[in-house]
């Protein structure tokens, strides 16, 4: 378990590391192999082969194990990655999962492929109707996966409640979270009795939009032996050049998300003014308000909201000039995306209107710069988007 003597601001920004010539910033160990001391053993420190471990990742793994105050910690090339890492390592044919009905697209696409080639049982069902979650799990449920607050509806899971009833049907179930909306500064799963946390680090954690990776993090030695038998057998271990933008990239992401989030407040009061439909975790006009700060210390950084009319929707989205029409989140820069036809363009269509998926939903991830010139390039696209409008009517 990490060493808990520092609060989390200065553990994040104090990276433990010993290389020889005690350099200030961990060396990146760009090889993939490491002499043996003899045939019969690996090399002093255990490392033989990048795929199976490496000292730039072991210390990236260890930092972040002292972030999340956790036993266990993997970093991988992707939060898609982590994912693929968990099934493969938990799941067999016929085994059934539990997952939300607004998880990112990428996970649902991830799912169904499992699915499909592995026979496994997916069912979707809305993970925030916590009596209807207890009607559905049973003792034949193997995974659970939560994501809470979901991308990019703004939905709220009660992790706790759900967690410890899914132990008590079958203590074997193994409930993974995907913090990817929170990362461990503003919530800690594994603490709410999770078993596997795992986040997009290519997010909030690295925070400039440069790198892919993602992390998986656990307190159980079986679990953590299971993810490493996956990560080492199919290299997916993040390589050590990225492992080191990932040190550098986390000692900043506290500043970071503080700005972010009073950026994000303030959009958020801004354009619930204007009367649209806001959903951002941080205004109290959030049905969930209180469960979400129940088990979080902020609320995030990322808002969406609808428009009533998709071709507005797209028109303020065209017009932005500061925001950048881009996938993705988590970044030093803001972003503004039609989650439709972009981050979740990968769900059936059909499942998406099943799912009452709002086709005007505009989602803003809010970045670090001036707050007024965030506002004034959201109200001068929303002005000119209804110009435009009203123009074609
Ligand atoms: C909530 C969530 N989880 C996981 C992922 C996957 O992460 P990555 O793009 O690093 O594979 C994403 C976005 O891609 C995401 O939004
Ligand atoms: N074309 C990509 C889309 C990635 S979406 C990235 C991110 N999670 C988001 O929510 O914006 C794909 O096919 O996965």
């Amino acid at each position: 378990m990490s060493n808990p003597k520092y609060n989390i601001n200065t553990r994040i920004v104090k990276v433990f590391h010993e290389d020889g010539n005690q350099a200030s910033i961990p060396p990146i160990y760009q090889s993939t192999t490491f002499k043996a001391d003899s045939i019969d053993s690996l090399s002093t420190n255990n490392y033989d082969y990048t795929r199976s471990g490496n000292p730039t990742r072991t210390t990236l793994q260890s930092h972040l194990a002292s972030i999340i105050n956790c036993k266990h910690t993997w970093v991988v090339n992707s939060g898609m990655a982590c994912l693929d890492v968990i099934l493969s390592a938990f799941l067999k044919p016929n085994d059934e999962l539990i997952a939300g009905e607004d998880l990112y697209g990428g996970s649902d696409r991830l799912l169904h492929f499992f699915e499909r080639k592995s026979n496994i049982k997916i069912n979707h069902y809305d993970t925030t109707n916590l009596e209807l979650m207890k009607s559905k799990i049973t003792k034949d449920t193997k995974l659970i996966l939560l994501e809470s607050p979901t991308n990019p509806l703004i939905n709220v899971v009660n992790v706790k409640e759900i967690t410890s009833y899914a132990h008590k049907i079958n203590p074997n179930c193994i409930v993974v979270f995907d913090n990817t909306m929170m990362t461990p500064l503003l919530m800690n799963p594994l603490e709410l009795g999770v078993d596997i946390h795992y986040e997009s680090a290519t997010k909030y954690l690295n925070g400039h939009h440069d790198i892919m990776a993602g992390v998986l993090a656990c307190n159980n030695d079986e679990i953590a032996k299971k993810l490493f038998f996956v990560i080492n057998s199919t290299g997916s271990g993040l390589a050590p050049f990225d492992s080191w933008l990932l040190i550098r990239g986390l000692k900043t992401l506290s500043i970071r998300l503080e700005r972010e989030q009073e950026n994000c407040m303030k959009l958020a009061n801004y354009l619930e003014k204007l009367n649209f439909k806001v959903r951002y975790t941080g205004l109290k006009s959030h049905p969930q308000y209180n469960l979400h700060f129940s088990q979080c210390k902020g609320p995030g950084a990322v808002l969406s909201f609808e428009t009533g009319n998709i071709k507005l929707s797209e028109l303020i989205i065209k017009n932005c000039k500061l925001f950048s029409t881009t996938v993705s989140f988590g970044s030093v820069s803001s972003l503004i995306s039609l989650p439709l036809k972009m981050s979740h363009a990968s769900i059936d269509p059909k499942v998406l209107k099943e799912r009452n998926f709002p086709q005007d939903l505009i989602r803003l991830c809010v970045g670090i710069e001036d707050i007024n010139d965030l506002i004034n390039d959201l109200d001068n696209a929303i002005r000119l988007a209804k110009r435009e409008l009203n123009a074609k009517l």
